[in-house]
């Protein structure tokens, strides 16, 4: 078995360079200001210039307007962008780029609604359901709410840490993991031990299977 690994929320060129070379496949920027791990267009330009080819880009974004986006786009390179918010699938395409949904989960059939409802997205993040924030809450929810029958990649997130991400792996087979909150020392800042053994642990379990 095969899963690739995305670190979210980094804000430190030493965090970037750290995930590189701990075996990241995918770097998340975020760009929705009311997180602890928001960073500016600035600060993006800069971050990403530090990331190698064949690693992504991904851009996180909460219900943003068009015009949010697009300033973006205009002056990140970004590889994919991810959608944390209500955003329709209209939306989400509209800026001829790949993208990925992310939903909270609270019930299966939420699941099974948004593999219809995003079926020309690059992926289906599926995070926990928090009533206040959009994401990187750090919690999990059930896995067994989550069908083994996927039309399109699916991105396991919510509360995964070294400690529990070989048992999602295990259970959930997923094509990759997201994590935020459980690689950091505080909001924001990376922890570049906690980011390699997060990587490992993911790389042992794929090994073993
Ligand atoms: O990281 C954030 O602050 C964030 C804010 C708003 C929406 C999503 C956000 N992060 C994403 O949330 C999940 C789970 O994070 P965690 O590992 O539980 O901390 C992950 O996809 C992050 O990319």
């Amino acid at each position: 078995m095969s899963v690739r690994v995305k670190i979210c929320g980094l804000t430190r060129v030493e965090d970037i360079e750290a995930a590189v070379k701990a075996g990241a496949d995918a770097l998340g920027l975020v760009f929705y200001e009311p997180s602890p791990r928001s960073v500016s267009i600035v600060q993006a330009a800069e971050l990403a210039r530090h990331v190698p080819a064949f690693v992504a880009v991904v851009g996180l974004f909460v219900n943003p307007t068009k015009d949010e986006v697009r300033e973006v786009l205009d002056r990140v390179p970004l590889d994919l962008l991810q959608f944390h918010g209500d955003e329709s699938a209209e939306f989400c395409a509209q800026f001829g780029r790949r993208w990925i949904k992310a939903i909270r989960v609270r019930q299966g059939r939420e699941i099974q609604a948004a593999f219809t409802d995003y079926s020309q997205a690059s992926g289906l993040l599926v995070d926990a359901w928090d009533p206040d924030r959009f994401g990187g809450t750090g919690q999990s929810f059930n896995w067994d709410l989550i069908p083994s029958d996927r039309p399109m990649p699916l991105i396991l997130a919510g509360g995964l840490s070294s400690d529990n991400v070989s048992r999602a792996v295990e259970q959930v087979k997923p094509w990759a993991v997201d994590v935020s909150g459980g690689v950091e020392q505080s909001k924001g800042i990376k922890d570049i031990e906690k980011i390699s053994d997060f990587i490992k642990e993911v790389h042992r379990v794929c090994k073993t299977d």
